[in-house]
């Protein structure tokens, strides 16, 4: 694939029909977060919750064309997040997960835009997700968020294979979330992937899609599948 040519400002700021989803999305995924390569948030600035590729052939979907989609993201968390003391990780990488996300907020806007608007026409999501680093009991709590997602083989990374990743458009706080379920809603899709001459211009495309899909989100028949009762069905055996 050809590397982009120099101007994209042509992008359109919102994708898909006002009137909702058209066929064949809604999409609906579920898997479990998974490590990847460890780019998103050192290199990119922008973390990325990966699940195994082989969720989309339990959807039927492995034929799906590889691309940046939108749509919903609900998460079925432990009550002690990985990055506070149960997870398997080394040290290194927490502190890499807790740099990146907190360069990624310092730096770029957008997704406290998004936040904003999300809170504004959906209510506050922002404080659930902060409650849930203070809970201390055993329950795992779903908080659901708009995402932009990413299928592909990582063109610019050259990976040997395919993955998918999912950017929450949401501030974590630093806080990690390995092994959680997570159900995906997928409602659009933003464009196809591509190869890119520098790291700064793949950044500067990934922060266009979390503004496509925040907008594109926020139109009443795409807002309403933040209720869709898939991004809650967390079987109890399942999150144990
Ligand atoms: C919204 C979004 C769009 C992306 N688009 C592309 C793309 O067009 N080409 C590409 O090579 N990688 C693309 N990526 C993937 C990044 O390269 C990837 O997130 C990064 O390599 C981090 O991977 P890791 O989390 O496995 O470490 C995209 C990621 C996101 C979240
Ligand atoms: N807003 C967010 N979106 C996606 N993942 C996030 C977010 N905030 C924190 N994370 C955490 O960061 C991890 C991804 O970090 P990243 O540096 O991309 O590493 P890798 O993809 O190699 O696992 C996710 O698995 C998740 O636990």
């Amino acid at each position: 694939m050809s590397p982009l040519p120099p101007d994209r400002s042509s992008r359109p700021s919102i994708v898909g029909a006002d009137s909702g989803p058209q066929p064949p999305f809604p999409l609906r995924l579920t898997g479990k977060v998974i490590k990847g390569f460890g780019r998103g948030s050192k290199e990119l600035g922008i973390p990325t919750a990966n699940i195994p590729a082989e969720s989309l052939n339990v959807g039927g979907y492995d034929d799906i064309e590889s691309g940046v989609y939108y749509g919903w993201a609900g998460l079925s968390i432990a009550a002690a997040p990985t990055s506070l003391g149960t997870g398997t990780e080394d040290s290194s990488m927490k502190g890499a997960h807790r740099e990146g996300i907190t360069t990624t907020k310092s730096k770029h806007a957008s997704e406290h835009i998004v936040d904003v608007v999300e809170n504004a026409v959906y209510g506050d999501t922002t404080d659930s997700g902060s409650k849930l680093y203070h809970h201390h009991d055993r329950d795992n709590l779903t908080q659901v968020h708009p995402m932009v997602m990413s299928i592909g083989w990582n063109l610019y990374y050259k990976n040997p294979f395919r993955t998918v990743e999912v950017h929450i458009i949401h501030d974590f706080e630093g806080h990690d979330f390995y092994d959680a379920h997570m159900n995906l809603v997928i409602l659009g899709f933003i464009r196809p992937e591509l190869d890119y001459v520098s790291k700064e211009k793949l950044i500067e495309d990934i922060r266009t899609d979390i503004d496509v899909a925040g907008r594109s989100l926020a139109r009443p028949a795409y807002a309403i599948y933040k209720k869709d009762e898939y991004l809650r069905a967390f079987e109890e055996a399942e999150v144990r």
